[in-house]
């Protein structure tokens, strides 16, 4: 099995870079399926094992596609499938963004329900009714969500919460749609931004993202674009909390300040200095960290995929803090994984109240989602002995060369494959370190 072992008690320092966004890129992978008239061409894309899965449903939906240093092209020029299988599906929520796309652009869409990280319930009723106010008619059966229409009208759609992939979703399908779709009470988050950038360059007519209202008048057809993704804000956000916990000096390089607003907000109010300058952020962890207190919100609020990093610097802080988790219901599984090294936490319902500072000890933990993955590895930086993270493949899913990063900071870090190397011989090199 695959672990990556780390041993705490490094100051980090150095400069770090971040890829381009991994909630931004597969809705824009999907989105390359409108482009009927020529080939896209999509740059800084991260080399994520999420990003190889949907290029492989892209194919098999016989759209060529190839993916070379950080560049995917996407020649969906010839006809399309119109059916996403389980396969692929199952292992990730963000695939069935395609539905929007396959829909508009071949009149029918059948996508397995979705899987992804067990973090709780994905409901996609959001999804549906938008597609239903188009004109489809839709179905759930076998497992599998149907829509099929002769032609997609313009609409009025409320979003009864600003669901992120329901807003991809109906945007992509209104692209060509008959008329004008006003979609209401949206997602603001900065990918769906990237989305509506990258879907107007191929020739898409959407105002008003980033706001609450997005209208999106229909055009006949689509072409191809050249787009570079925006970097990965939760990758950026992550280092920043590797800095706030060890007392580091990290120069974020390629992250955006007004990605981040509500967590610089929190880190500095836990004294964390957070310097924008040229080209990135640099942060400054202090001495002494204050107990702060965070609720998990749809964008501009603090995002949920940072909830497992940021309880790793509130188990730092001195004095009780507390995180609620109000997007989805199951997020705390790394809780008790935390709390098997030392690390004082207490769920109640949708809040953990943590207490500390602690003196947290490295042990075999194991990742339960991707963002677990990265918070476990972050509480070995500041843990007494070693920790050995296992279920590897979750963080491959949204972070590339995490260790690797992590050593060119100065962690003591290692990742190998217990089958090949013992774990003495590993723990053997890092003392040598
Ligand atoms: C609001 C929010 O923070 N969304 C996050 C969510 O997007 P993702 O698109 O996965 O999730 P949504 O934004 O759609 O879902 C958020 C909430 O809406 C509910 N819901 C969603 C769809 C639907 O049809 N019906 C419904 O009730 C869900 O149960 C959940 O409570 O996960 C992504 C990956 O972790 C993050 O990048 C997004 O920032
Ligand atoms: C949970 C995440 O992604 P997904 O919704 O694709 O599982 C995430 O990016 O933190």
């Amino acid at each position: 099995m695959e672990k990556i072992i780390v041993s705490g008690g490094k100051q980090l320092a150095g400069s770090v870079h971040i890829e381009g966004a991994k909630n931004a890129v597969l809705p824009i992978i999907a989105a390359t399926l409108l482009a009927q008239e020529s080939s896209v061409v999509l740059t800084n894309v991260p080399k994520l094992s999420d990003v190889y899965m949907i290029n492989e449903l892209l194919r098999y939906l016989k759209a060529d596609v190839t993916f070379e240093g950080d560049v995917v092209t996407v020649d969906a020029t010839q006809t399309i499938g119109s059916e996403a299988p389980f396969e692929y599906v199952s292992q990730m929520r963000a695939s069935m963004v395609v539905m929007g796309p396959m829909l508009a652009r071949t009149g029918r869409a059948r996508v397995a329900l979705p899987g992804g990280c067990a973090i709780g319930s994905r409901p996609v009723d959001l999804h549906l009714k938008g597609f239903e106010a188009m004109g489809a008619t839709v179905k759930i059966e076998d497992g599998y969500m149907e829509a099929a229409a002769e032609k997609l009208v313009g609409a009025n759609i409320y979003l009864d919460f600003p669901s992120v992939g329901a807003t991809q979703n109906i945007m992509m399908a209104a692209t060509m749609a008959e008329g004008t779709t006003t979609l209401e009470n949206v997602a603001r988050e900065p990918e769906i931004v990237d989305l509506a950038n990258f879907l107007n360059q191929m020739g898409a007519k959407v105002v008003g993202a980033g706001t609450e209202t997005i209208r999106i008048e229909g055009v006949k057809a689509l072409h191809g674009a050249t787009h570079s993704i925006i970097p990965d804000r939760i990758e950026a956000g992550t280092f920043m909390v590797a800095a706030a916990i060890t007392e580091g000096n990290i120069f974020i390089d390629n992250a955006m300040p007004e990605h981040s607003v509500a967590l610089i907000a929190k880190l500095r109010e836990m004294g964390v200095q957070i310097i924008p300058e040229q080209d990135g952020i640099r942060v400054i962890g202090p001495k002494v960290l204050k107990p702060v207190d965070v609720k998990t919100m749809p964008h501009p609020g603090f995002p949920t995929d940072m909830q497992s990093q940021m309880m790793v610097a509130q188990i730092c802080a001195e004095g009780t803090s507390m995180m609620t988790e109000t997007v989805f219901e199951n997020r705390f599984m790394h809780v008790e994984e935390m709390r098997r090294m030392n690390a004082d936490m207490k769920i109640e319902g949708r809040t953990v109240i943590m207490k500390g500072p602690n003196t947290l000890q490295g042990a075999e933990v194991s990742a339960t989602d991707l963002r677990a993955a990265a918070a476990l590895i972050l509480t070995g930086l500041v843990s007494k002995g070693y920790t050995r993270v296992t279920h590897l493949q979750y963080l491959d899913r949204g972070y590339t060369d995490f260790h690797l990063k992590l050593k060119g900071l100065g962690a003591t870090i290692e990742r190998f494959d217990d089958a090949e190397v013992s774990e003495e011989t590993v723990v053997g090199q890092l003392q040598t370190v």
